[in-house]
């Protein structure tokens, strides 16, 4: 299982919350990567973490004043992307372009969605993955393995069909190895989470708790 831990604009540290996973993935053997702030991710990847950008635009270099870069990111030392999350939303053309961005940079990319619906019109694009993360349980107490089995075997069901070879992930409340193991009981193969971690008084012991799952 691949566990991405997507600090948004929580006001954690990105650098403690990247050493607490270096530390867990490397003690368990479990790929662990962290998405920092586009600010924030020459410092986490110095940190030896898989770090991935949050967003990155579908332009190439030139005047674009404000946009997220794929090579400026993948510079820093990204070597993934998530694009389309519930929080950062894109028209269809854009998930598109940025996809074409990430590929020239080098970036892999998970492509978010709301449903099984939006999971099939994201694997037609051809990112690694795509992710499917209901946006009403997004930063709550339940995990969307619990709150919504079916909408993960969904997903899954609905990539498979249009390219077996892009990845399934699932995320929205999940913090518990009980959360992980159910996500992979459904067939994810990676989970997507943010305030577990990010808002944990302890994120290592919040991360060796879910990776308890794999
Ligand atoms: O949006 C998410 C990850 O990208 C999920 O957030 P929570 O883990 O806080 O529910």
């Amino acid at each position: 299982m691949f566990v991405l831990v997507n600090l948004k604009a929580y006001p954690c540290d990105p650098v403690a919350v990247a050493e607490a996973a270096r530390t867990v993935a490397d003690a368990h053997g479990v790929r662990i990567a962290v998405a920092p702030q586009a600010a924030h991710i020459d410092r986490v990847a110095a940190t030896g973490v898989e770090t991935w950008a949050q967003h990155v635009a579908p332009v190439d270099h030139g005047s674009h004043t404000g946009h997220a870069l794929a090579e400026a990111v993948a510079d820093a030392g990204a070597t993934g992307t998530l694009l389309n999350h519930s929080e950062r939303r894109l028209r269809l053309a854009d998930v598109d372009g940025a996809l074409d961005a990430a590929e020239r940079a080098g970036l892999s990319t998970v492509v978010c969605a709301n449903n099984p619906e939006q999971v099939a019109a994201a694997a037609a694009l051809g990112p690694d993955a795509v992710a499917v993360e209901p946006p009403a349980l997004i930063g709550g107490d339940v995990s969307v393995a619990t709150a919504d089995p079916g909408i993960v075997e969904g997903a899954v069901a609905a990539a498979d069909a249009v390219d077996p070879d892009v990845a399934v992930y699932c995320g929205a409340g999940v913090s518990t190895g009980d959360d992980l193991a159910a996500a992979a009981d459904l067939g994810a193969e990676g989970v997507l989470l943010a305030s577990g971690v990010a808002k944990a008084d302890d994120p290592t012991a919040a991360l060796e708790n879910l990776v308890s799952g794999v």
